[in-house]
Formats: structure tokens, sequence, C-alpha cells
């Protein structure tokens, strides 16, 4: 379970120096997200739901308030004992952040490499559950937008994370691709009964897979709605057959 108590999170303004005016990204937030939910947040640009999220695995500390992962406040542990139970905690990004020099392999490995761990086996366990074990030496620029969120996701989970947090997942893919990682993360916290997280400013990618979402706005949480889901789409051979038949 992920609690945010009382969450405040103050930056200083970009280019302020000490004493400058303060940015509030995040104000007294409140949320509970229960295990092996898909959680939605959703925000016009710049409402915190980036900040949101980099609370929850300690990347940003808050300013006020706690922030629990199944029990435990990040904020008091150790350094070493954070970084532990960060590895619990996968993240993907909207660009993907793979290393341009490494293959699909040796990118999707990584964090075990960081904790010299080498499982073979787990990588390409992975990579096949994201479809891309056929991909494995290729290098990350020969690779679709979608592909490459692929093996990011691969490489979230290759340390078996109990909670995925993704941020614009899917903002820099078209709909196709789009539609490819979403059914990927619904069967992650399917099978693999994993707790995520999803910020995204495509209400549509939200309607289709969450349980629940928050609404951010000017970091204040101003609603958790429960998601219902949208009518089945209409299955399209095409883009262009969809495209046509959408704006027409
Ligand atoms: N490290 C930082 N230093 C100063 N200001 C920051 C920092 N990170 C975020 N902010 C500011 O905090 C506010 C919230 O940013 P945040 O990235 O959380 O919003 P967001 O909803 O994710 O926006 P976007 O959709 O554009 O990414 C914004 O005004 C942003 O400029």
């Amino acid at each position: 379970m992920i609690e945010l108590q009382h969450v405040t999170k103050t930056y200083r303004r970009r280019g302020a120096g000490r004493g400058g005016p303060e940015l509030h990204a995040l104000r007294g937030i409140d949320l509970t997200i229960q295990d092996e939910e898909m959680f939605g947040v959703v925000g016009e640009s710049g409402s915190g739901k980036s900040s949101l999220l980099r609370m929850i695995n300690h990347l940003e500390a808050p300013t006020a308030g706690r922030v629990l992962v199944d029990g435990v406040d990040l904020a008091a542990l150790s350094p070493r004992a954070r970084r532990a139970r960060r590895r619990r905690i996968g993240m993907v990004f909207q660009q993907f952040n793979l290393l341009a020099n490494k293959t699909v392999f040796d990118n999707a490995a990584l964090p075990l490499r960081l904790q010299r761990r080498r499982e073979r086996d787990r990588v390409m366990q992975m990579l096949d559950f994201v479809n891309m074990a056929d991909h494995a030496h290729k290098h990350p620029s020969l690779l679709s937008g979608g592909e490459k969120q692929r093996v990011a996701i691969a490489r979230a989970l290759v340390t078996e994370p109990g909670i995925l947090l993704c941020d614009e997942p899917t903002s820099a893919l078209d709909d196709h691709h789009t539609e490819e990682v979403m059914e990927i993360l619904g069967q992650i916290r399917r099978e693999l009964r994993t707790t995520i997280v999803l910020v995204s400013h495509e209400l549509d990618v939200i309607k289709a897979s969450c349980d629940r979402a928050a609404v951010l706005e000017r970091g204040r949480l101003t609603a958790v709605a429960d998601v219902v889901a949208p009518p089945p789409r209409e299955a399209f051979a095409t883009y262009a057959e969809r495209a046509q038949r959408y704006l027409a």
C-alpha cells in the first residue's frame, strides 16, 4: 500500500536564489493507493503529477508530510536501507532513457548489474514478457518508440518490483504503440500482480486502463475518481481505417 499523508512539496523557483519566491508543486496531498491497483494521476502540465510520482520512490523528498510504502517511510531510513527499498519500486519514463551504446539485453540487465547480479535467464524472461526477446542483441537506435518503451519496462521489472511508477509512458508514442504498451502494463498487473501508478495527461489512456485516478490542479488533489471503463472500441485493421472512421 502507498500512503501520502498531507504531502507538500515546495521548490525554490528556478533561477531564484536563497530567500527567493517559492513554488508550491504539491499542497497537502492525502492519498492511499491499494496493492495491485492500476492507479492514474491526471492533471494539466505543471499540476504536480511528476512530483507526486517521484515522492513515492523518494526521488524527491516531501517538504512536509509523509510518504509510506508498505508502512515504511523512506525518509526515515538510512541511505543504504533506502536504496534497498527503492529497488522494490520500478520506474519508466516518457523518453525511455535507454543507453544508446548498450544492446537491448544489456539495457534490460542494467539494474541487476548495478547489484553485481548476473541473471541471464531472468533478463531473457522479462524481455520475453514484453515480446522483445528476439531483439536482445540490437541497439536501441534500431527500435521503434514502442519497442524502446517495452525494453524500458523489462528493465524496470527485472528486479521484480512490487510497484511500477510510469511517468507519461505513452506520451511519445502513436496510437498503435500506445495500445501495445498499455496492453503490457495490464498484463503486468494481472500476471505479476504489480501495483501500477500511471501519470498521464492522456485521459483516454487512463480511462481505458485504471481503476481509480487522482485529479491534480495546481498542486492540489481535487478528486479521486472511480474510473468507468469505456465501451469496447471498434476493431480496425489499420490506423488509416480508424482515422477515417473517427474523423468522418
Ligand atoms: N526541480 C524543480 N525545481 C523547481 N521547480 C520544479 C522542479 N520540478 C518541478 N518543478 C515545478 O513544479 C511544478 C510541478 O511540476 P511537475 O513536473 O510535478 O508537474 P507535471 O504535472 O508533471 O507537469 P508536466 O505534465 O508538464 O510534466 C511546475 O511548476 C514545475 O515547473
